[in-house]
């Protein structure tokens, strides 16, 4: 148990962050496993708003591929990704904006409310916030001959126009953004939520970019918890998405915070968004937590 000497220490250590970040714009981006797991949303939430209250300005971006993944296959819907982007057709887009706009993300902003802060839900399509034009096909290797795999609809952010956002952050709003984008012809596109908190990161000039996911960061072995890789530059984030560390999901998570990092954001963290408190961990402590990727 901590003594009341532990406890002034654990808050004189936080001072100087407090300091630092007041102010400051933090995107955090729930991962689909934190989403949809009530304990942990309900901390990180109770993390957030303290950040608020201490000064700096919270924007959430939320994810939700195992939900959209379990409607799927409720529908008899076969679910497929190539390189954690999930192949998205015309039923699949739908599926993807009712269970990412119509649920998960109004859940997230009730739940902020019922702590006493406002906030308000958005997505790519509310305010022209983020565009984006269809992916390209994806080169894939099928029993050692390469295919070329259309995705359907599934997006690139092209452009995004941050000044909804600001505004509400000024007003003390804590944005939470569904990753719905709208595409040229107005069409609804499915963006990797990853990718949308990295370019809102460097969009708004975060300070940080965290993303609270369901593993304690990168891992050299995915299969061992005690292989964490607490700091990564560029160069070495790129080398192990090249050398096949990184599988799947993780894939658009680690890409998404070199883009953010190279874009100017001067730090990018990967943390476990399933233990308490760790949003606090990770900015309040001179330790860290997770895998941290800056730039060099
Ligand atoms: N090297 C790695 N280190 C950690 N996790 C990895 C690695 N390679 C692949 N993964 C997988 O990536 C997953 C996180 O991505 P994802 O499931 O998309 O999370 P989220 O829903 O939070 O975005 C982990 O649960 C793990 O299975
Ligand atoms: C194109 C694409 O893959 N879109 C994602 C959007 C949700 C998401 O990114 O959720 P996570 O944070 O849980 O991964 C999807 O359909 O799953």
């Amino acid at each position: 148990m901590d003594t009341g000497l532990n406890r002034e220490n654990i808050l004189i250590e936080a001072l100087p962050y407090i300091k630092r970040f007041h102010g400051s714009t933090i995107v955090i981006k729930f991962g689909g496993h934190i989403v949809i797991d009530e304990e942990s949303i309900k901390n990180i939430i109770k993390d957030i708003i303290l950040l608020k209250y201490v000064g700096m300005k919270p924007v959430i971006v939320h994810g939700g591929g195992p939900e959209i993944t379990r409607v799927m296959n409720e529908m008899g819907i076969k679910p497929k990704s190539v390189d954690g982007l999930r192949i998205t057709d015309e039923k699949t887009i739908e599926i993807a904006r009712m269970v990412l706009i119509g649920n998960i993300n109004t859940k997230i902003v009730s739940k902020i409310e019922k702590e006493g802060v406002k906030s308000i839900g958005l997505s790519g399509k509310d305010g022209k916030l983020f565009t984006a034009r269809k992916k390209g096909k994806k080169k894939v290797e099928i029993e050692g001959e390469e295919k070329k795999i259309d995705l359907g609809y599934v997006g690139e952010i092209e452009n995004v126009d941050p000044e909804l956002i600001e505004i509400m952050t000024e007003r003390s709003y804590i944005p939470v953004i569904s990753p719905i984008a709208i595409g040229q012809t107005g069409i609804s596109l499915n963006v990797n939520a990853d990718s949308v908190a990295g370019r809102l990161a460097h969009e708004l000039n975060a300070r940080k970019l965290i993303m609270a996911t369901n593993v304690d960061g990168v891992l050299k072995d995915p299969s061992d918890k005690s292989t964490l890789i607490s700091e990564l530059s560029i160069k070495e984030s790129k080398s192990i998405i090249r050398d096949g560390t990184v599988e799947g999901g993780m894939i658009p998570k680690v890409k998404a915070c070199i883009n953010a990092v190279n874009k100017g954001v001067k730090k990018a963290h990967i943390i476990n968004g399933e233990k308490n408190h760790s949003i606090l961990l990770e900015i309040f402590t001179d330790e860290g937590i997770g895998t941290m990727i800056k730039k060099n």
